[in-house]
């Protein structure tokens, strides 16, 4: 009873949360209570208790655009946890779990693994860190991905970093990335390019139609583009303390 109240309370005061999908709750209601240590919420009639809730950025562009590397940079400067959705598939891929050999293969692929198993993946990560600003890091990767994850989370993000990086560039670099990707040949990009655009494009477009899209030119060295990401981090320092 305590905890429903608490759930409707925090959502009423952070615009991030939203009404909880009934067949989802628990879900929802599980990843409310990790956040429930922090901030003093009370309300008149006397009703007081400690509510904490996950400050989200979404990080997307496509393969190669410079996601992972921006949020080393934000993370270590800004204090967020980086949550890279490829590398929660690839740790379990290593783990030799039920589902690793079929992520794997849809990885091959250059598809996108369920949304369910991502989603997991992610809430646990959320669930079992200490920190509550968080940087999803090339998720969601289709407008099923986004609406899986609200569902489940309860939430949406805060805003979203969109790295936007001319075709080209992005095959050059992800051809000279050097880290052993199964994914990282040329078949395999020419297929996640073609998704990026029929797939990820879409979450994007949804994202600027709510306003909640900061576009970065991705071209340029790399503390150049920090350059431009930094005051967008800066101005939601408030927001996110
Ligand atoms: N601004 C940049 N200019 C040139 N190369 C870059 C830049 N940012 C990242 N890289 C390199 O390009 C490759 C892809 O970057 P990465 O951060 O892994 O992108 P993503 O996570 O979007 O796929 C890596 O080898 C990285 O070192
Ligand atoms: O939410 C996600 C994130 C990644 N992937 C899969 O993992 C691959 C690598 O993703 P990652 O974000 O690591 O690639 P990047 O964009 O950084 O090159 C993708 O092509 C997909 O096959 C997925 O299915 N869902
Ligand atoms: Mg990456």
């Amino acid at each position: 009873m305590m905890r429903r109240h608490l759930a409707s309370y925090s959502s009423v005061l952070f615009s991030s949360f939203r009404s909880y999908v009934p067949n989802q709750a628990p879900y929802a209601l599980k990843f409310l209570e990790h956040f429930t240590t922090e901030y003093y919420v009370s309300e008149k009639g006397g009703f007081s208790s400690k509510v904490r809730v996950p400050f989200i950025s979404f990080v997307l562009g496509g393969p190669g655009s410079g996601k992972g590397t921006q949020c080393a940079k934000i993370a270590h400067t800004f204090g967020f946890t980086h949550l890279s959705a490829g590398d929660l598939l690839r740790t379990e891929i290593s783990s030799n779990s039920e589902k690793g050999a079929a992520i794997l293969e849809t990885i091959k692929q250059g598809k996108i693994v369920p949304s369910e198993v991502t989603v997991n993946l992610i809430r646990r990560a959320i669930e079992s860190s200490q920190n509550h600003k968080f940087l999803i890091d090339g998720f969601p990767r289709s407008e099923e991905n986004r609406i899986a994850f609200e569902q489940i989370m309860g939430a949406e993000p805060n805003f979203v970093l969109y790295f936007d990086c001319p075709e080209e560039e992005m095959v050059k670099r992800v051809l000279c990335r050097n880290e052993g990707r199964v994914d990282d040949n040329i078949d395999t990009l020419k297929k996640r390019l073609k998704i990026y655009e029929s797939l990820n494009l879409p979450v994007i477009n949804y994202y600027l139609a709510k306003g909640k899209v900061h576009k970065i030119n991705a071209i340029g060295p790399e503390e150049e583009i920090f350059e431009q990401v930094r005051p967008i981090i800066a101005s939601y320092e408030g927001a996110c303390k």
